[in-house]
């Protein structure tokens, strides 16, 4: 059988090293031989001796070796939107089973990927598109679609928690430390997708489509990345026995669903909380199974690598048996709640002038909104006067015409920061 591999970076690279060491097994594994018939790369004259694989293979026509007579399957390594959707949506309708880690593509343009799909009798793959090497969206695809999810909730971008980790552990700044995740191949290509969220956001809509049957594309998820996380924010976590993470939460209600990716606070006893580094971890929570916990690296080379190799043995075995497999699904059709309606806990964080009746003018403020606190604590004299509150649950709109009102009282010199608390019971 033979492959068209687009893209031959941090993955890609380690797909071809994968290929030829495990060569053996996956031909035991498909029935037949995996060959390489062609790699585009943009400069095929780089000098990549150092890969296992014959100079003769890359091309800089992706296009040409996509619609190629004897490629079988496409595996796109590449990133970003277009060209990529371009060569997967001609090599679906040829007939040619397609495996790609794009999650950005997905988020976007799903749709019309699995149209094409469909209309060629071809396979979608994708596993590496969330979680990395975690097997995710094959048990929400196969495994638990006897069931109804009520909740995916978790940590699916490795760079930013790769941050987090590090501005709590060692104290280590931003900068450096998104520097040592690109460096590690964890981050994208441009990681402002990682640490604005946008990253985040495609595998949240990915995850929302798959568990709720439901078209959810990124314009759908609400958003924000980890830029205005402080080493405050971080401190002020550690005082209350939380952490700070990127997470990523799906939910299904009676009023439809909700997807948003956000930096919060979780308890320390929390599973999440002890995820670090790269690694990522998602809860599925369904009405039959219960709480489920996937867990394992979520980037990197050669564990995304991983998942691009389980899938391509996935669409090999289909292609020798004449199938094809794992369509979308999205008759629930449900609707995406706005993030106003969204119900949680909050921590915010005041710079205040040092003076009595603060505390009771803040309070009065809170209970305008009818934002219930749970904890207030003032800290610092003087010029470093800070008061936190924490509150009881509220809907985003309520919290949010709190704290505009907040900031119109003179005692109130700064909202220093609004983080959302989350896995408390
Ligand atoms: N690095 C990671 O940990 C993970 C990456 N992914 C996804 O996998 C995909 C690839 O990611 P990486 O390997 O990290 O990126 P990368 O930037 O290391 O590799 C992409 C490669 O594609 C090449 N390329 C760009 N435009 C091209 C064109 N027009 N024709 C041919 N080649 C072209 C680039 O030169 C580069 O070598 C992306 O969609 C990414 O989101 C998914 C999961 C994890
Ligand atoms: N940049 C991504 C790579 C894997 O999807 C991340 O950091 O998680
Ligand atoms: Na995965």
């Amino acid at each position: 059988m033979k492959l068209a591999l687009l893209g031959c970076g941090t993955v890609g690279s380690e797909v071809v090293r994968l290929l030829h060491d495990q060569a053996d097994d996956l031909t035991a594994r498909v029935g037949e031989p995996l060959e390489i018939a062609g790699i585009a790369v943009r400069r095929p004259d780089r000098d990549r001796s150092d890969l296992p694989v014959s100079s003769e293979v890359f091309t800089a026509d992706a296009d040409a070796l996509v619609s190629r007579d004897d490629v079988d399957i496409v595996i796109e390594v590449v990133g970003g939107i277009e060209p990529a959707r371009s060569w997967i949506t001609a090599a679906l309708r040829a007939g040619k089973s397609v495996i790609t880690a794009n999650k950005a593509l997905l988020a976007e343009d799903g749709a019309a990927l699995h149209a094409a799909a469909a209309a060629g009798g071809a396979d979608l793959y994708y596993e590496a598109a969330v979680a990395g090497a975690i097997p995710l969206l094959r048990p929400l695809r196969e495994s638990l679609h006897g069931d109804r999810i009520s909740l995916v909730m978790g940590i699916v971008n490795g760079t930013t928690n790769y941050i987090l980790s590090r501005m709590t552990d060692t104290g280590s700044g931003f900068a450096e430390s998104l520097q040592e995740a690109s460096d590690l191949g964890y981050a994208e290509a441009d990681p402002t997708a990682d640490v604005e969220g946008f990253d985040a956001a495609a595998k949240a809509a990915i995850l929302a489509s798959l568990a709720f049957h439901t078209r959810v594309t990124v314009a759908d998820v609400y958003r924000e990345g980890i830029t205005e996380v402080t080493a405050s924010d971080v401190a002020s976590a550690a005082k209350m026995g939380c952490v700070v993470k990127l997470l990523c939460i799906a939910s299904r209600d009676d009023n439809g669903i909700s997807v948003r990716v956000h930096p919060a606070m979780i308890p320390g006893e929390h599973p999440l909380a002890g995820v670090g580094g790269a690694y990522n971890a998602v809860f599925v929570q369904a009405e039959a199974a219960g709480q489920l916990m996937f867990y394992g690296a979520g980037a990197g080379g050669t564990p995304t690598a991983s998942a691009v190799l389980g899938d391509l043995v996935a669409v090999a075995r289909n292609r020798r048996g004449g199938a094809s497999a794992l369509t979308d699904s999205a008759y629930a059709d449900l609707p995406v709640q706005r993030m106003g309606d969204v119900v949680t806990r909050y921590h915010v964080s005041l710079d205040v002038d040092d003076e009595p009746g603060v505390l009771a003018e803040v309070a009065s403020v809170f209970a305008a909104h009818r934002v219930s606190m749970r904890t207030v604590r003032q800290s610092g004299r003087g010029d470093e006067a800070v008061l936190v509150a924490v509150t009881h649950t509220a809907t985003d709109a309520q919290l949010s015409a709190t704290v505009d009102d907040l900031v119109k009282l003179p005692a109130v010199r700064r909202v220093a920061s609004v983080m959302r608390v989350e896995g408390e019971s």
